[in-house]
């Protein structure tokens, strides 16, 4: 369970405080993954990396008490000057997990041949993304972040592949995916919030959400 009791988030822009989010309580129960819609730069990469305890909140309370992954697509902790190989088994040791494993899992997942064990420098955006994919597959979650779904590659046999891992691991645990478009949400979430102007309205169903979200663009 991932549970937000009561949050508050704001960002002071200069001129005046941008609400995020205004006292929001909600719970992400294991096993029944979650959308939220939201336009675009009203909060949706706050509120996932408030989940991950990347972002604090001004006030309330934050509760997990299962695994939760780093939000797909932050690339974060991955360090420039060392190679693939070499993050993928620093950060599965820091999750307590084999390195042997996440190695050989990103090895055959990233399809990048030498440049896995070259600095991650050097990688193109697609080589990037490919990596940090495969690095948060590689590591066992209870719930998974997804920011505006998949990220940014444009190597198809790569989302084939990286597409049919994902799926398999969802039947075993949860998502939580926030996007501006409600396509995204269809393929993981039967129910979803709408998150307008700091307000965040919670729905059993994704097509009820989807219909307060028109209503209200
Ligand atoms: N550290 C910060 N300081 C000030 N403003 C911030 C900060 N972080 C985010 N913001 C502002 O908060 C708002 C929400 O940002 P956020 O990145 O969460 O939105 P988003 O919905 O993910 O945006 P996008 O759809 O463009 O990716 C934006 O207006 C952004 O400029």
């Amino acid at each position: 369970m991932l549970e937000f009791d009561n949050v508050s988030k704001s960002f002071w822009t200069g001129r005046q405080r941008k609400v995020i989010l205004d006292q929001a309580s909600f719970r992400v129960e294991l096993g029944n993954s979650m959308g939220i819609l939201a336009p675009n730069g009203t909060g949706k990469t706050t509120l996932i990396n408030m989940m991950c305890g990347l972002e604090k909140p001004d006030e309330g309370r934050i509760r997990a008490d299962c695994r939760v992954s780093f939000p797909l697509g932050f690339m974060g902790g991955v360090v420039a000057r060392l190679s693939g190989n070499e993050n993928v088994r620093y950060i599965a040791r820091i999750y307590g997990l084999d390195p042997d494993y996440a190695e050989a899992f990103c090895r055959w997942l990233c399809e990048i041949g030498e440049y896995f064990d070259q600095p991650v420098g050097t990688y193109s955006q697609g080589m990037r993304a490919r990596l940090n994919f495969a690095l948060l597959l590689s590591l066992e979650f209870d719930i998974y972040l997804i920011d505006e779904g998949m990220p940014l590659t444009t190597d198809a046999n790569f989302n084939r592949k990286a597409g049919g891992v994902l799926f398999d691991r969802l039947k075993t645990s949860t998502v939580v995916v926030v996007s501006h478009q409600a396509s995204t949400l269809e393929k993981f979430c039967r129910s979803a919030g709408v998150l307008r102007d700091g307000r965040l309205y919670m729905f059993e169903t994704l097509d009820e959400a989807k219909q307060y979200y028109d209503y209200t663009a």
